[in-house]
Formats: structure tokens, C-alpha cells, sequence
């Protein structure tokens, strides 16, 4: 748990010192999360724990209470009215964006208003749908009568750029009705926007006979397309494809296998999260709810913390989490609390007050039937490794979990109705629970402090691959991006899959959605592994079991780390590694030196003979491709690039035995490839 410098630390201090040898003994006793939960919550020195002071001085998070505000706003529309005024019609965008993130909700006229200039911005910015969008939005928080000859105008050129003929003929006629209410307009403009526009309803009228009466094209989708699994899906595992399977053993737990033979680039994954968090950073930027960055921001009509691409996330958010997390966030991000942190309490947040309690009975066994990445009994039973925990990691953890029990009180979600005031200073002078919530603390706290113990092993990082606009070098348009850590998220039939330090398949995301496609060949039978941070090829050996052992408590036993593979730097160049062509299978390598005159050469372990002229011929084009493939990477031809790379290392499979570095290399390019298809903004 990173706890950065916020709050948390010291209450957490405050109370672990606080703890004498009677209660950290009664504590370390007791069997269930529950129990600790309510234990801790009972205590008075975490009852009487008042937040007021080391709020105050927390500098982390922004500030506190954060309230939307109708100065800033109007400060910031007057900043897009003056970037009208000089032709900068980005600027103009981004000011009216922000002003609307600090108007308050009730102020709907003149939220109307920004919108409307917004729109006016985004049609400059030949932005026509987003134009739209703005221009119903501000319909729908009743734009001045006076004023909407405007707006429908405006919506009447859009559609005709969009060739949506028949919905600009409905807008020109709502031009014309509505400018006998514009009493503010001078009567020679009034009229001369009333003659254009009967004659765009000639012109367009005549043109739809002449044509047929067609249908209107369908809006255009703003979203990039949810990425599909080909084929069939597993049916226990819908997330999967039939591709895979899932199993199990003692040590390992549950792990996924090949069905059949894998070739590399195959979807075999795509799963919408169960939970997932963006970071505190990018709520400016980015969809709170799909992660889509968001050059047009939608704010939160509550509060000024975050924004959405689109009125169906937001109207999805507040709906369910956003609508307890609004006036909480700046509590949960001024405390310090981790991503991870933040995930436990959105799982809560995200349902409903009565699904915990009427799903309570049914936690222990696992649910029948397909595995649903929206069932929570299925994050439930995912590895916690409670047994193994340290007493002093659940005091830790329980804590946490009294602060968040506190705010979820404070958001109104032990009431079931999320509350509509930002939060006052003066709610936080006791960490105490009221006491009709004593049920509620006991079920949803010991909840939270478990998902707490699942997701430090199942959760994964979201991230999005970053490109400055492609440069052109040397005739070669180059494609450079940085992956940027953007959210927290828990993927359940992802959750499934075992670490290698040689992983078979990468994973990206479109939007929140997580995509897993193979890397490499991977034979029927075999255990397809992910990748939990260290890699063979640049990590040493201990230092990769340290790490793995320290964070997801488990000894590594992947081939690399068994058969001790040499990194990168040190494959040994001098000689290829022929798979032992024998008549029985045999697992041998057979090295042979790049400057060997044989052909027929000897296995050490089964004695027979490989012919390497056979496998030497089919290896002859490998490296044309893989260098046409670089080339199409390069140029931004990702689709291309992969194609080829799959080429080189089918070639490779057949005959030579990992590891060596031209194949390392290939898989890291199909890996690059694959990552900036998916998911890439430009920024
Ligand atoms: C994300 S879960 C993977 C699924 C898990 N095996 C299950 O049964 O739900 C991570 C946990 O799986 C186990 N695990 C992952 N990779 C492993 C490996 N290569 N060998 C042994 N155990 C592994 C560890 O217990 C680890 O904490």
C-alpha cells in the first residue's frame, strides 16, 4: 500500500502507536474479517480520532471541501468569449470546457449558455457531432428562448455537413419557428436568416425527391469499436476465448492452458473490468468511467472533480459509484491511499446498498454456471493468500478500511441515497460510525478489507500507449510511444492466469477493456502465462524471484527460472539451438556452431542424428521478413509489421529452440506491433 504523504499515514501512525499489548493481542486473535473490522471500528481511539487537523495541513490531493463555483466559472467563459474574440477557437473550447467543470449545477441558464458558445467553438473546429451533442445539451437545460434561432441553425449546418439531409431540414424549420421569438435580434437580420434558411428547405426538399428520399446516415461513433475475440467464446469462461482453458493444481492454483495450438497474435482474452479506478491525475483528462481520454470533458453536473466522455458514462457513473464517490474523492485522494485502495472501496461503491447484504449468504461457495465479470463471488474467491498473512498486514488493512467505512457513511451509501452536499469539515471530527450502522460496518468493512487482500495479487494497471503526432524523418513517418500508467483495474477471468518470466501473450487495453493476444507459438497442452513485472530477458534470476516472492508471495518455477536462462545480453551468439529432430520426441537442444561444415549432426541425449540442412533452408528468408516487418513498424503499419513477425517466428518454432536473441527480438517487435494497434492517443 504506497501512502504517498497523505493523511492516512498519520492516522494510521496515530493509532498503531495508540494500541496497547491487550487490544494488538485481542486483535491479532480474532478469525474474520468482519470481526477486525467491527473490533477496530469499536475502538475509542479510533472513534474518537478527529481527520479536521491533518486535513488542514495535507497538501497532497488539492483542496478541501471542494465546492463547484459560479466566480471561476464565469472567469473562465469570460476567457472563451475573449479567445472568440481573437479567432482561437481551441482556446475558446478548452475555457468553456472548464467553466463548465466549476458551474454550479443549478445555474442552468448559464451552463446553457457555455454550452451553447462551446458548440459555436467545436463547430469551428469542424468538430460536427460533439457540436450536436452541445447543441441538445443546451436545449435540455432550457437555453433562453430568445436565443435558440442560434443553436438550431447551427444544428441545421452541422447536418448538412454530416449529410444528414432529413434532420437539417427538421433543424431549418426550428430556425425559422424560433425566430419569432428572438426579440433581441434586429429585424433586417431576423429576416434575412429567415429567407436563407426557406431557401435551404427548397433547395434540401427538392434534392431528397430528386434522390429518392434516402435515410440518413447513422450518426458517426465517436468510440473506437470493442475489441472482438474471434471465434467462439469459451463457454464457462465467456471473457476467454475456446482457446483456452482453465485449470488447476496444489501449488499453482488456477491457470490457463491451450485447447489447441496457439499461433501468435490470436485475441485469446478481452474482458471489461469488474472494478476499476482511474487515477486522480488524469480525472482532468481523461473518461472517469471508460479511461478514454476526453478532449471535449462532459463534467460531473455535482461536483468539479471529474469528467466523461460521453452523457452515457457519465450518466452509468452516477448511477453507481460516482454517484457515493462524488464528494467523497478528495477525502480518498487527500488521504494517500493507493490505486489498489481505491479499487476495494469502488467495489463497494459500484452496487447497490442491498446487494452485499442479499449476496452475503451465498459468498462461500463459488457461483455455478459461467464465471461473469460482473459477479462479485467470483472476485471473492480469488487468491487472497490469507492464510499467509502477516497480523500486522491486517491491522494495517483493517485501518484502512475504518477510514473508508467512515466515508462511506459520509456519502450517504449506508442509506442508500447518495448525499447531495459537499462534505463539511466539521463531519470528519470523529472517525466514529453511527451505531445503526453496526450491521453494515461488519458486512461491507469486512468486504472491503478483504477485496484489500485479493487485489494486491489480481489487480493490474491500466495504461495507455502515448504517441506524439507521428514525425516524419528521413521519408520515414516515425510512430514513438510511452506507455502511461492511467488507472487501477481488477480483470477476474484475467485474474486467472499464472505468471512466466517468459510470457506467451502481451496485454493492452481499448479504453478500460483488457486484450490478451499470444506472442509466441504455444502447443496445445501447454500453460499459457502472463506476465506479472520481471521479464528473463532483462532481470536476473534472484532478483525476479525476490520480486515475485515479495509481491505475489510465490517461488517461481517458469523455464527460464528453472533451466536458469541467460538474459538478453548474455545469449551466447555463437551457435543456433536446433530442436533434436528425433523420431521420438525428444526435448533436447542440439547446438550447432554459426561456422559448422556438418549437416547431420549428433543429439547428446538421444544419440540421433538431426538433419540442420532442412531446418537451415526454411530459416533462409526469416530475416528479409523480419526486416520488412521492422520497416512496416517503423512506417506505421502495424497491421503489416504483425503479419510478418508471426511469419519469422513460425519459422523459428519449427526448427530452433528458444532462448536466443533474434527471437527475443522478434517477440518484443510483435509485442510493440500489437500494443500500438490496440490502444495508442495521440497526444
Ligand atoms: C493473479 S493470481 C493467478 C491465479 C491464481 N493461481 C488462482 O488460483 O486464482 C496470482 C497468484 O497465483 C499464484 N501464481 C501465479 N503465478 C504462479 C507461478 N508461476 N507459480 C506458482 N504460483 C503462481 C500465486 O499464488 C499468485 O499470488
Amino acid at each position: 500500500m504506497s501512502q504517498d504523504e497523505g493523511f492516512f499515514k498519520k492516522f494510521h501512525e496515530t493509532i498503531n502507536s495508540s494500541l496497547d499489548d491487550v487490544t494488538r493481542n485481542n486483535f491479532v486473535n480474532l478469525e474474520t474479517n468482519t470481526k477486525r473490522v467491527s473490533y477496530l471500528c469499536s475502538l475509542p481511539t479510533v472513534r474518537n480520532y478527529n481527520l479536521i487537523d491533518d486535513l488542514q495541513k495535507c497538501q497532497t490531493g488539492g483542496e478541501f471541501p471542494v465546492k463547484k463555483d459560479l466566480e471561476k466559472a464565469r472567469l473562465l467563459k469570460d476567457e472563451g468569449n475573449k479567445a472568440v474574440q481573437k479567432g482561437d477557437w481551441a482556446k475558446a473550447m478548452q475555457m468553456y470546457s472548464q467553466s463548465m467543470v466549476h458551474m454550479p449545477e443549478k445555474e442552468t441558464e448559464e451552463l446553457s449558455i457555455v454550452l451553447a458558445n462551446r458548440s459555436a467553438a467545436l463547430n469551428h473546429l469542424e468538430q460536427y457531432e460533439d457540436t450536436l451533442a452541445d447543441i441538445k445539451r443546451c436545449l435540455n437545460l432550457g437555453y433562453p428562448r430568445h436565443l435558440r434561432y442560434k443553436v438550431y441553425e447551427r444544428r441545421a449546418r452541422c447536418l448538412l455537413v454530416l449529410k444528414r439531409n432529413k434532420e437539417a431540414i427538421s433543424a431549418f424549420q426550428d430556425t425559422i419557428s424560433s425566430l419569432d421569438e428572438a426579440t433581441k435580434l434586429d429585424k433586417e437580420k431576423r429576416q434575412k436568416m429567415r429567407t436563407d434558411s426557406k431557401l435551404m428547405l427548397e433547395i434540401l426538399n427538392k434534392g431528397l425527391v430528386l434522390a429518392g428520399n434516402p435515410k440518413d446516415p447513422e450518426p458517426l461513433k465517436k468510440t473506437p469499436p470493442k475489441p472482438k475475440l474471434p471465434g467462439k467464446h469459451n463457454s464457462q469462461y465467456p471473457a476467454a476465448s475456446e482457446a483456452i482453458q482453465i485449470d488447476s493444481d496444489e501449488v499453482r492454483g488456477r491457470f490457463a492452458t491451450a485447447t489447441k495450438d496457439i499461433e501468435p497474435g490470436e485475441i485469446l482474452l478481452v474482458e471489461k473490468p469488474h472494478s476499476g479506478v482511474l487515477l486522480a491525475e488524469y480525472s482532468g483528462t481523461h473518461c472517469q468511467h471508460c479511461f478514454m481520454k476526453c478532449p471535449i470533458p462532459l463534467p460531473c453536473p455535482k461536483c468539479p472533480n471529474v469528467v466523461f466522455c460521453s452523457d452515457k458514462c457519465l450518466e452509468a457513473a452516477q448511477k453507481s459509484y460516482h454517484g457515493y464517490e462524488c464528494h467523497i474523492l478528495p477525502l480518498i485522494w487527500k488521504s494517500g491511499c493507493s490505486i489498489t485502495c481505491h479499487i476495494a472501496l469502488r467495489m463497494i461503491t459500484q452496487q447497490n446498498k442491498d446487494y452485499f447484504p442479499k449476496l452475503s449468504q451465498e459468498l462461500d461457495a463459488k457461483p455455478p454456471g459461467p464465471y461473469k465479470t460482473e459477479d462479485y463471488r467470483n472476485i471473492y474467491h480469488l487468491v487472497s493468500h490469507e492464510d499467509k498473512r502477516s497480523k500486522l498486514d491486517f491491522l494495517h488493512r483493517t485501518q484502512m478500511t475504518a477510514f473508508f467505512v467512515k466515508l462511506l457513511e459520509v456519502s450517504g451509501y449506508f442509506d442508500g441515497k447518495p448525499r447531495i452536499k459537499p462534505v463539511e469539515l466539521d463531519e470528519l471530527k470523529t472517525m466514529a460510525v453511527d451505531e445503526k450502522y453496526k450491521d453494515d460496518v461488519a458486512l461491507i468493512g469486512g468486504l472491503i478489507l478483504k477485496n484489500l487482500q485479493i487485489l494486491k495479487f489480481n489487480a493490474h494497471e491500466v495504461f495507455e500507449l502515448q504517441c506524439p503526432k507521428p514525425k516524419v524523418d528521413k521519408n520515414v513517418i516515425k510512430h514513438e510511444g510511452k506507455s502511461v500508467f492511467l488507472a487501477g483495474a481488477v480483470f477476474p477471468t484475467l485474474a486467472l492466469f499464472n505468471h512466466s518470466c517468459d510470457p506467451g501473450v502481451v496485454r493492452y487495453f481499448c479504453g478500460n477493456n483488457v486484450v490478451v493476444r499470444a506472442v509466441k507459438n504455444i502447443k496445445k497442452g501447454e500453460e499459457v502465462s502472463e506476465n506479472y513485472g520481471p521479464i528473463f530477458t532483462t532481470v536476473p534470476k534472484e532478483k525476479r524471484q525476490a520480486e515475485l516472492k515479495e509481491q505475489y508471495w510465490f517461488d517461481c518455477h517458469c523455464t527460464p527460472c528453472e533451466h536458469k536462462w541467460p538474459m538478453y545480453g548474455e545469449m551466447n551468439e555463437n551457435y543456433m539451438r536446433f530442436k533434436c529432430d528425433s523420431d521420438h520426441p525428444c526435448p533436447n537442444v542440439v547446438a550447432v556452431p554459426y561456422d559448422s561444415q556438418e549437416f547431420m549432426v549428433q543429439c547428446g541425449l538421444c544419440q540421433q542424428y538431426t538433419n540442420i540442412l532442412k531446418g537451415l533452408k526454411s530459416l533462409q528468408d526469416t530475416e528479409m521478413m523480419y526486416r520488412l516487418g521492422r520497416a512496416a513498424m517503423e512506417s506505421g503499419q502495424y497491421g503489416e509489421a504483425i503479419k510478418k513477425f508471426v511469419a519469422v517466428l513460425k519459422l523459428y518454432d519449427e526448427t530452433l529452440s528458444p532462448p536466443y536473441r533474434s527471437y527475443y527480438d522478434c517477440v518484443q517487435d510483435l509485442r510493440r506491433s500489437m500494443l500500438a494497434l490496440g490502444n495508442y492517443s495521440i497526444i
